[in-house]
């Protein structure tokens, strides 16, 4: 019976991967009890579109084979382990210069991520600008667990957040360097209690240098996204950090280009104020996708500012364009996931 169970099965394609989810060995030991047939499923990516799709094409499938679905999802593959709870995936947010809105992209990142039902732990690494609690409108600082030995993080929008600014203030100058940054940093993350987390969002402080790199070598980190702006310095710097991770065996989950094209209110049209394409250029160079392209609009501004994510304003293009980050960047971690799971069987095709 349940051999009819994974020929069915394998008509569910995955579409990121190219084939269907049997010969990919997504599928572990089906059991049947009764009516009800337990599908054990190998997906990494918690709550993106493309495996929340395969799950449900996986339950009417086993519907229309006459049984009653039930599915676990667990997945054994070559990523880095966690280091919090429930092995969540690491996603550190870099940008090769200050200012193009690296901060104001991980914010609204995890903010959409966890408006789409997942576990999210926000962690503002930015030693040199730890702006994030501000940017989610919060003042207080986490507590001490009872054992007195952990910290609480801070939930805030339906993310939990720490921040290296609650131990030094966003305006204080950072004096410490190097390794003392790093110690900081990595107990600050032990400590805190993050629980059950699917993803791990790092705001890393901006640039390319060994800050950065010693940083990522000492977090588990699944894919890095890397922030610019469509100007040429800017995409200049981008390239750095692009060549980092791609040293640094962190792989590059994507592009983002920030501040790309503005919106006028009065005459509708879009006015390219910086250079057009640069995002496009950069993602095709490295042969990495351009995940988002999110519009300069003041708005998104003005949401850091009184501590309200834009992403959470309904149907605004910057909230849209934020959402589509979200999506994009949960479907390549899901790649990245039942790739290495499904091991060097896999020919990827190149992306669009
Ligand atoms: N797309 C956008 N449209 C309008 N304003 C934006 C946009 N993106 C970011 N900003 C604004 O630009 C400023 C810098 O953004 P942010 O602090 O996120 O940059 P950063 O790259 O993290 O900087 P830092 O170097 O301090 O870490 C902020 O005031 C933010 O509100």
């Amino acid at each position: 019976m349940t051999v009819d169970l994974y020929d069915a099965l394998a008509r569910v394609d995955d579409p990121i991967l190219n084939d269907d989810i049997v010969s990919l060995n997504l599928v572990g030991d089906i059991e049947i009890d009764g009516d009800t047939a337990h599908v054990p499923l190998a997906l990494g990516a918690p709550h993106s579109p493309v495996e929340t799709q395969i799950t449900e094409d996986v339950r009417a499938v086993v519907r229309e084979e006459g049984y009653e679905p039930s599915l676990s999802v667990d997945i054994d593959d070559q990523t880095p382990a966690g280091v919090v709870d429930g092995a969540p995936n690491v996603i550190a947010v870099s940008s090769g210069k200050g200012g193009v809105g690296k901060s104001t992209v991980a914010v609204n990142l995890a903010t959409a991520m966890a408006e789409r039902g997942a576990n999210v732990g926000l962690f503002d690494a930015d030693v040199y600008g730890p702006n994030i609690p501000r940017m989610l409108g919060v003042h207080d600082h986490p507590g001490m667990a009872e054992d007195d030995e952990t910290i609480i993080p801070v939930e805030r929008h339906g993310l939990k957040l720490m921040s290296i600014g609650f131990l030094v203030g966003e305006d204080d100058p950072v004096i410490w360097r190097g390794a003392m940054v790093d110690k900081v940093l990595t107990q600050l993350w032990h400590d805190t209690e993050w629980g059950d987390l699917d993803y791990f969002v790092v705001d890393l402080p901006p640039g390319t240098g060994d800050a950065q790199l010693t940083m990522l070598q000492q977090m588990p980190v699944l894919g890095a996204l890397v922030v610019t702006t469509p100007q040429d310095i800017s995409l200049d710097n981008a390239r750095k950090g692009v060549r980092m991770f791609d040293r640094h065996d962190a792989s590059v989950l994507g592009v983002v280009e920030n501040m790309s094209g503005f919106v006028c209110d009065e005459c509708g049209k879009r006015h390219d104020v910086f250079a057009s394409g640069g995002g496009q250029r950069l993602a095709d160079e490295f042969d990495h996708p351009l995940l988002a392209q999110i519009p300069l609009d003041p708005a998104i501004q003005e949401g850091c500012e009184v501590g309200e994510p834009i992403v959470s304003d309904g149907d605004s293009e910057p909230a849209r364009a934020f959402r589509e980050l979200a999506e994009q960047t949960m479907d390549q971690v899901g790649r990245e996931r039942r790739r290495s799971h499904a091991g060097g069987a896999v020919e990827i095709e190149p992306e669009p």
